[in-house]
C-alpha cells in the first residue's frame, strides 16, 4: 500500500476552500508601526506581527510576512519574525515567507534550509524566490521544499512596473522570460505534485507576457489595494481552475490594530464569490 505524503498544495487547496483566496501581507513599514502606536523596534514589530496574525487566524488561509521589514531591525527583528511565524503556524495559518531569495544553487539550498526545514527557527510553509540566477539554480531548494511538504513561490511577472522590460523580454524561441520561468516551475510542480507556485502581479497583463496558469501551480498575486488593482477583479485576471492567492498588505494594515479584523472581512467581501 502506498502512503500519500501531505503536500503544500493539498494544505493550500483545503485552506483556500475553507477561507477563500485572500492572503494578508504582514508588512511592518515604519509609517505603519507609527500609525499603530507600535514602536520602531523589535517589541513593536512583534506586537504588529502577532496582532496581524491574531486578526487573520480563522479568517484567511495564508499570511505573507515581508521579511525585509523585519530584517531591517537586525537580529532582534528576525527574533520578532520567528515568534510571528510560530504564532501563525500554531494558529493554523499557512505562511509564505516573502524573502525573495535567489543565488547560485549551493546557496539557494542554504536559503531553503533556513526557511523550510521543519523545526528551524524561521520555519515557514513556503518561500518566495527569484529565478533570475537561473531556474535550474533552484533545483536543490525545490528538492528541499518537496522533502518537507513545502513549496517555493517563484517570481515570474512581478507587480512593479520596473520589472516589465526584463520579464517581458523575448527569448530566441519567442517566449517571454516570465513565460519560460512559469513553464519550468509548472513542469516541476506537475511532476512532483508539491504545489510550487508563481508570483504574478495583479497589475500585469498575463496575455501580454504569454503566461498560462495550471491548477497544480498556485499563483501568488500581489498588487491589490496600495498598488492599484481591485480585489473585485480577481476572477477576470485568472481562469476559474487556477489556485490563486490575492495578496494585500498596506491597504488592510492601514486600518490599525483595532479595526484589522473588520478590514480583513471587508477585503474578503470585495473578492468575487
Ligand atoms: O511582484 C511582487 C512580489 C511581491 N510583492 C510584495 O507584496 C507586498 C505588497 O504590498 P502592498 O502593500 O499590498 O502593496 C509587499 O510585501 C511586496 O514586497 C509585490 O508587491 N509584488
Amino acid at each position: 500500500m502506498t502512503s500519500q505524503r501531505p503536500t503544500f498544495l493539498g494544505h493550500l487547496t483545503a485552506s483556500v476552500a475553507a477561507h477563500g483566496p485572500l492572503c494578508v501581507g504582514i508588512d511592518p513599514h515604519p509609517a505603519l508601526l507609527d500609525a499603530w502606536g507600535a514602536g520602531a523596534d523589535a517589541a513593536g514589530l512583534e506586537r504588529f506581527g502577532r496582532t496581524a496574525v491574531e486578526a487573520a487566524a480563522g479568517r484567511v488561509a495564508v499570511v505573507k510576512p515581508q521579511v525585509a521589514l523585519f530584517e531591517a531591525h537586525g537580529s532582534a527583528g528576525l527574533g520578532a519574525l520567528e515568534r510571528v511565524l510560530a504564532d501563525a503556524r500554531a494558529a493554523g495559518l499557512l505562511v509564505i515567507a516573502d524573502a525573495k531569495r535567489g543565488d547560485i544553487g549551493s546557496t539557494n539550498t542554504g536559503y531553503a534550509a533556513a526557511w523550510l526545514t521543519p523545526g528551524s527557527p524561521l520555519e515557514a510553509d513556503a518561500l518566495t524566490v527569484s529565478p533570475y540566477l537561473g531556474v535550474d539554480a533552484l533545483d536543490g531548494a525545490f528538492a528541499a521544499a518537496e522533502a518537507a511538504g513545502k513549496a517555493l513561490f517563484v517570481l515570474a511577472a512581478t507587480s512593479n512596473p520596473e520589472a516589465r522590460a526584463l520579464q517581458s523580454a523575448r527569448l530566441p524561441d519567442g517566449r517571454t522570460v516570465a513565460a519560460a520561468v512559469a513553464e519550468a516551475v509548472t513542469a516541476r510542480s506537475v511532476a512532483t505534485g508539491a504545489g510550487h507556485g508563481l508570483v504574478i502581479g495583479a497589475t500585469v497583463d498575463r496575455a501580454d507576457y504569454g503566461l498560462a496558469t495550471h491548477p497544480s501551480t498556485p499563483v501568488l498575486v500581489p498588487g491589490f489595494g496600495a498598488q492599484g488593482a481591485s480585489l473585485g477583479a480577481l476572477r477576470t485576471l485568472f481562469p476559474a481552475d487556477a489556485v490563486v492567492l490575492a495578496s494585500a498588505s498596506r491597504s488592510i494594515l492601514r486600518a490599525g490594530p483595532d479595526a484589522l479584523a473588520a478590514a480583513i472581512d471587508a477585503a474578503k467581501a470585495e473578492l468575487p464569490a
